[in-house]
């Protein structure tokens, strides 16, 4: 039954215009178009294909994704793709690649860190990619600790070059993506040594392969780590290990724009704050964050849609049962995560605009806001891709058994996104530098500082101390003024909470140590505050389209109504709302839930997702799972032959010993 639309009901219940809230989603007309051309662009060109990833030998796998990487090049080229464009055409092949690392982390290290001549001299090579880099910094004994790493860079002031030494087995470099087996140079970070003495880390460009043969140089030991989690998944990428045997390189290979060796080998510092080092991993955390909205809408798109066609019990007189997308448990499941991809997205807009402003600022010399960045990307990467990371999981077990089949989609999905939980910066490890920030903003209140930004509440600190909440009915849940008060008093709280409990400790890192559970929470607290903030500026700009802004105003009531039900230990321990008002809370959200399952398909339509980019049998967007289903087992290799292979060797010959043991 071609071309038939089994989701049309579905979509005939719509209350918004469809059209208008993918332009909301993509941002503005100009990028859903360029999204919607280069997602059409793939999805139409058979060398993209990936239904078979999952099937193929790691080696085949990494083959292919070569492949695929150097035609993705090759269109690039010959259509002169702008970046935005090429962006979206990679985004849209949708297989980790080195080439993730090189564009992503490589090119803006030398951007970044590197100096005016180091970048007119590296950049052109890497952006016509005659050079392939990756970022190495983590080693197989230190990632989470920068400061601990142990590779060493030695300055040797008679040939004026810098040794580049593993001294030890856990300084092998153990990670970076792109260097097993394709990068031709990295920014690898290392301890600096000056006449014997230490100054921190810094990162220096090293060739590893010749650009000739791809033989590593030498002194150089290098290899791919190995298998990881899941098939398919993140084994396209070549994630290495690398050793140095006293490398030498020439002094203007250390990315010196915060700190300069003279030719003498002493040590200048710019203006600019030694975090800078720093800096790549910010850039990063930041298109993670937007990247989390992308992971998530997809899962949850595909599991909409199956829950509109899944149907069980509640048959009457014969007549179809339940669409399982009625039962209140699955829309109490699903519809706060579609909620949460929407945030995420105009949060990630957000932060987009912050990181923009930061570097315009840094260009300027003024540093001011770097604190705020630092811990704005680190809280809001590890809390979107936690929730995130989570979702995809729940998205699996709201399409049931179905969902655990390879052509879900959702185990891949899974397994590529999970490690977003840990690399650039473990989860934990980077709330516990947004609670840093927060202590430290605690006791600066009353110094004549005003805190600004996202954490300006903090300057209305004792009116959200003591403040009550005013709601009496479940509609007053609909205030953004009631809600935002919440999410303010309950982060708030939590931080002063901690505060007061880190001043009883007479060491502040031991304090610390101690209280970091707690820490992590008041993180939590806060950068949820953030997005839901984040939301609610978004809905007072001007949305057209009729009923778009309606329907985001229920996602944002969803949002945060779903994170106040989910969290309300901390609003009743902050004593902030009552148990009657928490109850009113769950009311109001259940009522949102009403108004957003008739629009459910179409909210999910507005991601504009080929059938080609979901990858999925469950989510396809004309709904025609079963027959889609019952193929796709027909194409699985062990059902080329009717008699497996093996079954000679094993299965006959157990066959027959269990007909003797009868016999006997
Ligand atoms: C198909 C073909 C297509 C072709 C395509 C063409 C075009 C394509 C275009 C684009 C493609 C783009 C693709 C992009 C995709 C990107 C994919 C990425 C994939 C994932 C890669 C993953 C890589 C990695 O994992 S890299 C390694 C990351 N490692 C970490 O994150 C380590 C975590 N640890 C830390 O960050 C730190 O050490 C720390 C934060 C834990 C701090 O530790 P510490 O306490 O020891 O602190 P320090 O003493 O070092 O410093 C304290 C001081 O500094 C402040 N601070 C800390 N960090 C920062 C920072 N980042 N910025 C600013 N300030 C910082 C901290 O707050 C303290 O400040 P005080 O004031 O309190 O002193
Ligand atoms: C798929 C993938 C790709 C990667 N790509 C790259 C790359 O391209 N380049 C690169 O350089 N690196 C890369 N990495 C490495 C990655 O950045 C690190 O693994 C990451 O930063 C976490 O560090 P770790 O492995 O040392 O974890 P650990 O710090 O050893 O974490 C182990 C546990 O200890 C806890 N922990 C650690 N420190 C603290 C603390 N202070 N307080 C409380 N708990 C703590 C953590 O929460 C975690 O539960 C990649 C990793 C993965 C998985």
């Amino acid at each position: 039954m071609e071309g038939v639309d089994y989701l049309a009901d579905e979509r005939k219940k719509t209350e918004f215009d469809v059209e208008e809230m993918k332009i909301v989603w993509a941002g503005s007309r100009h990028t859903f178009e360029v999204s919607d051309r280069m997602a059409k662009l793939v999805a139409n060109d058979p060398v993209f294909r990936k239904d078979d990833r999952v099937m193929l030998a790691r080696k085949d796998l990494f083959k292919n994704t070569l492949r695929k990487a150097t035609y993705a090049w090759k269109r690039i080229n010959e259509l002169r793709l702008s970046e935005e464009e090429a962006s979206k055409l990679r985004s849209f092949v949708d297989e980790p690649a080195f080439t993730d690392l090189h564009w992503g982390m490589f090119v803006p290290a030398i951007k970044g860190q590197g100096t005016d001549e180091q970048q007119k001299k590296w950049l052109p090579l890497a952006y016509k990619m005659q050079i392939i880099g990756c970022y190495a910094q983590t080693e197989l004994g230190h990632g989470s600790n920068v400061q601990g790493l142990e590779t060493t860079a030695t300055f040797d002031p008679q040939t004026d070059e810098f040794v580049i030494h593993s001294p030890t087995l856990t300084s092998s470099k153990w990670w970076p993506g792109g260097l097993g087996k394709v990068s031709t140079h990295g920014v690898v970070y290392a301890r600096l040594i000056l006449d014997g003495q230490e100054h921190g880390i810094h990162g220096f460009i090293v060739q590893l392969r010749s650009l000739e043969d791809h033989r590593p140089l030498p002194g150089i030991t290098v290899a791919d780590i190995g298998m990881k989690f899941g098939s398919g998944a993140y084994n396209t990428m070549d994630n290495g290990l690398l050793r140095f045997d006293h490398v030498r390189i020439p002094r203007d290979q250390m990315l010196m724009r915060v700190s300069q060796v003279t030719r003498d080998g002493k040590i200048v510092q710019s203006d600019v704050p030694r975090q800078l080092v720093y800096g790549t991993m910010v850039y990063v955390r930041q298109t993670i964050v937007q990247d989390a909205s992308i992971a998530l809408s997809r899962a949850v798109c595909i599991a909409t849609r199956y829950s509109a066609v899944r149907r069980q019990f509640g048959s009457s007189n014969g007549g179809p049962e339940t669409q399982v997308i009625d039962y209140k448990t699955q829309q109490s499941r699903l519809f706060p995560l579609l909620a949460s991809a929407y945030a995420f997205r105009f949060v990630g807009e957000w932060l987009k605009w912050l990181y923009t402003d930061v570097t315009q600022r840094l260009q300027a010399n003024d540093f001011s806001t770097l604190p705020e960045a630092h811990a704005c990307t680190a809280g809001l990467k590890s809390l979107t891709t936690s929730v995130t990371a989570d979702g995809i999981e729940e998205s699996r077990k709201l399409c049931g058994g179905h969902g655990y089949l390879a052509s879900s989609g959702l185990p891949e999905l899974f397994a590529v996104y999970v490690p977003a939980c840990t690399y650039e910066g473990d989860n934990t490890v980077l709330m516990l530098q947004v609670a840093r920030f927060l202590m430290k903003t605690v006791s600066q209140l009353g110094s004549g500082k005003p805190p600004v930004g996202t954490i300006s509440y903090m300057g209305r600190i004792e009116q959200l101390m003591q403040c009550r909440c005013a709601v009496k009915k479940a509609g007053d849940w609909l205030n953004p003024n009631a809600v935002l008060e919440a999410f303010e008093a309950r982060a708030a709280r939590m931080s002063v909470s901690c505060a007061q409990k880190l001043s009883k400790f007479s060491n502040p890192e031991e304090g610390f140590a101690e209280l970091s559970a707690d820490l992590v929470e008041a993180a939590v607290a806060h950068c949820q505050l953030i997005v839901v903030s984040k939301f609610f500026e978004k809905l007072q700009q001007d949305i057209p389209g009729k009923g778009v802004k309606r329907q985001l105003e229920v996602l944002c009531g969803v949002y945060s109504l779903h994170l106040l039900h989910k969290h309300q230990g901390d609003f009743l321990a902050t004593s902030y709302i009552t148990p009657k008002q928490a109850s009113l809370a769950n009311d109001q959200l259940r009522e949102l839930y009403s108004q957003v399952r008739p629009n459910a398909i179409a909210l999910v339509d507005a991601f504009n997702y080929t059938d080609h980019y979901l990858g999925s049998i469950l989510g396809c967007y004309d709904g025609n799972v079963y027959p889609k289903l019952y193929e796709a087992a027909w194409r699985d290799p062990l059902n080329d032959s009717v008699i497996p292979d093996g079954y000679e060797q094993y299965i006959r010959p157990l066959l027959k010993q269990q007909l003797r043991v009868a016999k006997l």
